[in-house]
């Protein structure tokens, strides 16, 4: 019988794992790339409005720090555990390597349901959980960004709780904050900058054009909203969108800015006059030419990954397809752009934010942009290459690349006994 994996960290080991036998990596070293190299679990206090103080359960885990300090996103969410950080954390290291930006991999979350919190509950968890980690933290061992349900404001918080701790400001510390405290231009766009270039690299790469593809998005946040407005604007048709409240569906095109104004001032997309309503389910197996998970792990498993119907997958959520899923949408013919590819863009733009922070000397979002394209455009050219020479698929493609570059730095700082 074939076990469908659903534990994320185990998708992510296996992943490696087949990774690490094509390259014939030694034992010794698929030991030390496979373990998270540290993990911080904490709980902490938080006073509610009502006065009442609730104990919160947060993570931080460090993957890798082989090729730069730690770097990955914080996710405030029920459904956080220590497996899930663990499986982003691994993700984000090879994700680096992709790239080849100077850092290794991170990832923290904390157990919490953000939408159900005031903003005064949500600022004391935030600077509370930066205190909790502050141990870890710092511009060159541990730099945070925002990942799901966390934003520039929690960035914003968590920097000022940090810095106070210092006693002097350290912007370096965190990306993903706003611009009047050492933001960087083009962050908030970045992922879904990033997911755009790789979607046009590998429709070119079928002979797809903009104008004759539709394109069905799963999650309506940073990544996926701004996904579905880049890709509108490339004059592709958005015929189905979704949050967690349900999907909506246009055969003939979803006017997405509109579908933005909708989304803020309703809070949902359910309802977007001009659409029908589509379970998240009924989304991913809509008939379209592209289908972009932008939102959790494990959305295309066996289950329903042999009635996707696109002819390409862009991985913008991390971990939206399991191993089986996987394996039966190669099987497919589908082309999968993977998520340590797909979704770089917003470390490379974090990457870009902590050298300006460093550096105190910031760039034009004009040269944010063709940076951040011309990262993109190398990392899926390599990941291409790498996939044809061994023919083999973009996921193992981009894993090849990453983990001989993880495992090179590993090599040459010395592995001691
Ligand atoms: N924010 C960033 O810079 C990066 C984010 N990512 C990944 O992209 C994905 C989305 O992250 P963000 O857009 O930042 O988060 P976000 O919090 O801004 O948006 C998440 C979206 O997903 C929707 N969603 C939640 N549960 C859902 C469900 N069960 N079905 C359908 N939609 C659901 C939400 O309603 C929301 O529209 C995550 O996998 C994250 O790890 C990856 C790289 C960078
Ligand atoms: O911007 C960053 O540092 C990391 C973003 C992130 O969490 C991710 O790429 O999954």
């Amino acid at each position: 019988m074939v076990v469908d994996i659903i534990n994320p960290y185990a998708v992510a080991v296996t992943q490696f794992d087949e990774a690490a036998e094509r390259l014939g990596l030694s034992r010794s070293m698929r030991n030390i790339l496979r373990a998270p190299k540290r993990e911080l679990i904490v709980n902490f206090p938080v006073r509610l409005d009502n006065g009442d103080v609730q104990m919160y359960t947060g993570y931080r885990v460090q993957h890798n720090i082989n090729r730069g300090p730690a770097k990955g996103g914080i996710r405030f969410s029920p459904e956080v555990s220590l497996d899930e950080v663990r499986a982003l954390a691994m993700w984000m290291t090879w994700k680096c390597a992709v790239v080849d930006i100077p850092f290794g991999g991170a990832k923290g979350g904390v157990i919490c349901d953000p939408h159900q919190m005031s903003r005064g509950e949500l600022e004391r968890l935030s600077r509370r959980y930066a205190t909790e980690i502050s141990i870890l933290m710092g511009p060159n061992s541990d730099i945070p960004a925002p990942d799901m349900n966390t934003n520039p404001q929690i960035m914003a918080w968590m920097m000022d709780t940090y810095s106070m701790h210092q006693g002097y400001s350290v912007p370096a510390t965190i990306t993903g904050k706003p611009l009047a405290i050492g933001g960087s231009e083009g962050r908030l766009d970045a992922t879904a900058r990033g997911v755009q270039v790789v979607t046009k690299a590998a429709m070119r790469h079928l002979d797809m054009t903009p104008e004759n593809s539709s394109v069905v998005i799963q999650g309506f946040g940073n990544v996926g909203g701004i996904t579905a407005r880049l890709l509108h604007e490339s004059g592709c048709k958005v015929i189905g969108l979704s949050d967690i409240s349900g999907g909506v569906y246009n055969p003939r095109g979803i006017d997405v800015p509109m579908a933005m104004r909708f989304s803020r001032e309703h809070g949902s997309l359910r309802g977007l006059p001009g659409t029908e309503p589509v379970t998240n389910r009924e989304l991913l197996e809509l008939p379209c030419d592209i289908l972009i998970p932008a939102a959790l792990e494990n959305q295309l498993t066996k289950e329903n990954a042999g009635r996707v119907q696109a002819r390409l997958v862009v991985e913008a959520a991390n971990g939206p397809t399991n191993v089986e899923g996987d394996r039966i949408l190669n099987e497919n013919g589908i082309m999968v752009v993977p998520d340590i590819l797909a979704n770089a863009g917003g470390v490379t733009v974090s990457y870009f934010e902590w050298v300006q922070d460093l550096q105190h000397f910031f760039w034009s979002e004009n040269e944010i942009n063709q940076r951040l394209e011309a990262i993109m455009t190398r990392a899926f050219n390599a990941v291409m290459a790498k996939a044809v020479a061994q023919d083999t698929h973009l996921r193992m493609g981009a894993y090849l690349l990453a983990v001989s570059r993880v495992a090179e730095a590993t090599e040459l700082r010395g592995i001691y006994p």
